[in-house]
């Protein structure tokens, strides 16, 4: 008798302990300007994962009004890269509130110190990183460009991006591909055929063929 009456609060007990699964993340890497965002609107549409961008989560925390909205603002203004507790708490907000369990991070880890705390924070490793790769001058002629009125879309502030992104996000990539989870993409070519390259990357291999 005494088994049959404790049965449900154990079976809750078991429940509650047994472990969430993880989802399933893909870093989205890159320069200022190498495409990631225009990819990364044509990888939700055919392959059912969530864009997440960093930059735009934290352009819509300085819209909110949120505290912290004059220090990302400027950080952003500067090209500097805004302190990891305040972009991964962002990121966990949109993560738990997509209710998917496939998350494209665009613009994120962009240095070691994003790359570490998000991996602690989360226990959350990347399945996969894309890299989309394009020299300087493609970019700058794309972020001039651009048109939508960023306060970093500036000559001055794009030479401070690419200077943070040398020094501080290509060793991100770098100790992803120590880890043999870099797909690289010249992302230098029109933007159909870099989807072109981008679908590979997430077509399972048994449907390459076809
Ligand atoms: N392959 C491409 N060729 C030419 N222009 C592109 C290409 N990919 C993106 N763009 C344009 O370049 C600008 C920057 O692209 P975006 O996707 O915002 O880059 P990122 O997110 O890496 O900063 C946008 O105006 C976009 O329309
Ligand atoms: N992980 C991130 C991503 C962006 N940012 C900030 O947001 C700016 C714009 O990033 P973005 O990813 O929207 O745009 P791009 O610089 O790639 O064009 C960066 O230059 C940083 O100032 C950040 O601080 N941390």
């Amino acid at each position: 008798m005494g088994t049959v009456v404790d049965a449900a609060p154990i079976k809750a007990t078991n429940e509650s302990l047994a472990e969430k699964k993880k989802p399933t993340v893909v870093f989205v890497l890159g320069g200022p300007g190498s495409g990631k965002g225009t990819q990364c609107s044509n990888i939700i549409e055919n392959f059912g994962y969530t864009h997440l961008s960093a930059g735009d989560l934290l352009r819509a925390e300085i819209k909110s009004g949120s505290e912290n909205g004059t220090m990302i603002q400027n950080m952003i203004k500067e090209g500097k890269i805004v302190p990891s507790e305040v972009t991964i708490k962002l990121l966990q907000r949109a993560m738990e509130e997509s209710h998917n369990d496939k998350f494209l991070i665009d613009g994120f880890p962009r240095n070691e110190e994003n790359r570490a705390a998000f991996e602690a924070v989360t226990g959350i490793e990347p399945s996969v990183v894309l890299f989309f790769d394009c020299h300087e001058k493609e970019m700058e002629r794309r972020l001039l460009s651009r048109n939508e009125g960023r306060v970093d879309d500036n000559i001055e502030t794009i030479r401070k991006r690419f200077r943070v992104f040398l020094e501080s996000s290509i060793p991100v990539v770098e100790y992803y591909e120590s880890k043999g989870k870099v797909r690289k993409i010249d992302a230098a070519r029109p933007i159909e055929e870099v989807f072109e390259s981008v679908k590979v990357v997430f077509t399972p291999k048994n449907e390459k063929a076809n």
